[in-house]
């Protein structure tokens, strides 16, 4: 056997769902997965994850104490292992030189350090977490100035690429798999031992090898390529919403050039989650280093539009309640950044959340997957709010959506959860202030039905034109009577004031 046992530092969304899959497909080799933190690793030991991922918890209970372990025993585990995976975080540096934009390595070199330390043979290193370009060089520094006779090491990179909600699906069917190393005969060796490994269910065409470099720049491009095109097409959306041109019409016609291909052309409240705007403002960091400002500011441009975007969506929910949300009770369904995850890191839900509690809305949220405390601990974080006791007053937490809406003037969608759409809007509406106002940041709902049940409606790339209840009833007796046209505006701008026509408060 060419690998028999594993070890990878890190137990999050990225080292427990990839080391679970690798261990189900190869039951050949004993994978140890280790965290110092011990509440994470009890949870991965329990019966409820510290993750929620479909499908992750059959494959765990398949593999956990098999040939799949979850511990804290660090070193043994590095001892034990010929290959490592660091698969630990590398948030955004939030102190010192690249504050707010550098990618913060102190995980990575901490992990080093230990390897370093508590190596007593040879070990294949791999970069799995996501790292600028060249970070393997100073892993490789911190290695070698540690140098212990007879221990040797190899590093390679092979970033992940998984999505949150479909990792366990996109961990047994990557597009590719991607390796990195050194162009020497120590370096090719290393990449076929991990290519062996991987080998156990991905095809062989699948599992592409480049230099180190290639393959670290790969992963921040690949981030970038998808993050720019959600960028471009929401800042369509603004152009649809100030011309009648529907962005869902025009992301199709679009995508069905060959060359574009329709996905990630959704256009949203905005992108969230934990890599896309980090591994970009590093990237950003980087090509500033690098003094190639042009570069830097081209990327850069895909998170200014990702702000606008949100702030957009924020505004028009104040604008469209007349210009004031102060003490009006607004319900948010949906927190996670996106469906089919509990993660909320960068969610656009908390930006939303942010505005509308500076105006002085009182929110009930609601999120099928979301824990409480982490929604209170992202709205009272000091980065969202100066007043945390404020934001505790006005924040209420349901378990319920019906519960949720209940007494609102506006219920906001902010994640694309499918329950949502088969909600009984009819049961909603009777229970909400009115006028009723739905704000769909993600195009998921029914529009045209919510319209007819007497919701006002807003949606991102769409202008909604808002019938009154009389024009509605009109319609139903004479279906010739058409809507007021669509060239209304509000003295905000070309946009109607709320989707409505002038009796819309009627
Ligand atoms: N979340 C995602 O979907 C994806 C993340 N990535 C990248 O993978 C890396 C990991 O991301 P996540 O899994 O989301 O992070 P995470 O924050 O969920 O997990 C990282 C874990 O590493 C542990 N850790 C940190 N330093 C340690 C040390 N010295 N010893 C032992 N454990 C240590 C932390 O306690 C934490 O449990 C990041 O570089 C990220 O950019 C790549 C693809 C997808
Ligand atoms: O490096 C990472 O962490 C990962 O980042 C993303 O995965 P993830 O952030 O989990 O989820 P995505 O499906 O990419 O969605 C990111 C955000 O973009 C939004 N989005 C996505 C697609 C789209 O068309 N429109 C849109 O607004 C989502 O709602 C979400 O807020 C990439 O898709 C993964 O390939 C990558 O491995």
């Amino acid at each position: 056997m060419v690998i028999s046992k594993i070890c990878c530092i890190g137990a999050g969304y990225v080292g427990g769902p990839t080391c679970s899959v690798m261990a189900l497909k190869c039951p050949d080799i004993q994978i140890t997965v280790v965290d110092r933190s011990t509440e994470r690793i009890a949870q991965w030991n329990s019966d409820k994850l510290p993750i929620y991922e479909p499908g992750l918890d059959e494959v765990v209970r398949q593999c956990r104490n098999r040939n799949l372990f979850f511990s804290t025993d660090i070193e043994k585990a590095i001892q034990e292992a010929e290959l490592i995976f660091i698969s630990v975080n590398t948030p955004t540096k939030t102190y010192g030189n690249g504050r707010g934009r550098a990618a913060d390595l102190k995980y990575v070199e901490g992990c080093a350090r230990m390897i370093a330390e508590m190596s007593q043979n040879s070990k294949i290193v791999v970069e799995k977490s996501t790292v600028p370009v060249r970070a393997a060089e100073s892993i490789m520094h911190i290695l070698k100035a540690n140098h212990k006779p007879g221990v040797k090491y190899d590093i390679l990179s092979n970033p992940e690429f998984l999505a949150e909600g479909t990792a366990v699906e996109d961990l047994l069917k990557p597009d590719r798999v991607l390796i990195g190393g050194e162009q020497t005969p120590e370096g090719q060796a290393a990449i076929e031992k991990l290519c062996w490994v991987y080998e156990h269910w991905i095809p062989k065409k699948n599992i592409i090898t480049t230099n180190t470099w290639s393959s670290e720049l790969s992963k921040l491009a690949a981030n970038a390529f998808l993050a720019q095109r959600i960028s471009s097409i929401n800042s369509l959306s603004a152009v649809c919403e100030a011309t009648g041109a529907d962005v869902s019409e025009v992301a199709r016609a679009v995508g069905l050039d060959s060359r574009i291909g329709p996905k990630f052309l959704q256009a949203s409240v905005g992108f969230g989650g934990s890599c896309f705007q980090k591994d970009i403002l590093n990237l950003v960091y980087i090509c500033e280093g690098l003094n190639l400002p042009e570069v830097a500011a081209y990327w850069q441009q895909v998170i200014d539009m990702n702000d606008y975007q949100k702030t957009r969506f924020s505004q028009k929910i104040i604008e469209c309640l007349f210009n004031t949300v102060t003490d009006k009770r607004i319900s948010i369904l949906g927190f996670a950044f996106k469906k089919n995850t509990g993660d909320t890191r960068e969610t656009p839900a908390i930006a939303v959340c942010r505005t509308l509690l500076d105006e002085g809305a009182q929110l009930n949220i609601y999120d099928p997957k979301v824990e409480p405390e982490q929604i209170l601990a992202d709205l009272t974080h000091p980065k969202v709010t100066e007043s945390p006791e404020h934001v505790k007053r006005a924040v209420q937490i349901f378990a319920d959506p019906y519960d949720a809406v209940r007494g609102t003037h506006a219920l906001v969608v902010c994640t694309e959860w499918d329950e949502f759409v088969s909600l009984n809007y009819e049961r909603i509406y009777a229970s909400m202030m009115k006028p009723a106002y739905i704000f769909d940041g993600r195009k998921i709902l029914p529009h045209e039905r919510l319209q007819k049940i007497g919701f006002h409606v807003q949606t991102i790339g769409k202008r909604l034109l808002q019938q009154s209840h009389q024009q509605q009833q009109q319609q139903q007796q004479d279906p010739s009577v058409r809507p007021y046209p669509s060239h209304q505006t509000n003295g905000h701008g070309p946009l109607p004031a709320n989707g409505d026509g002038p009796s819309a408060q009627a």
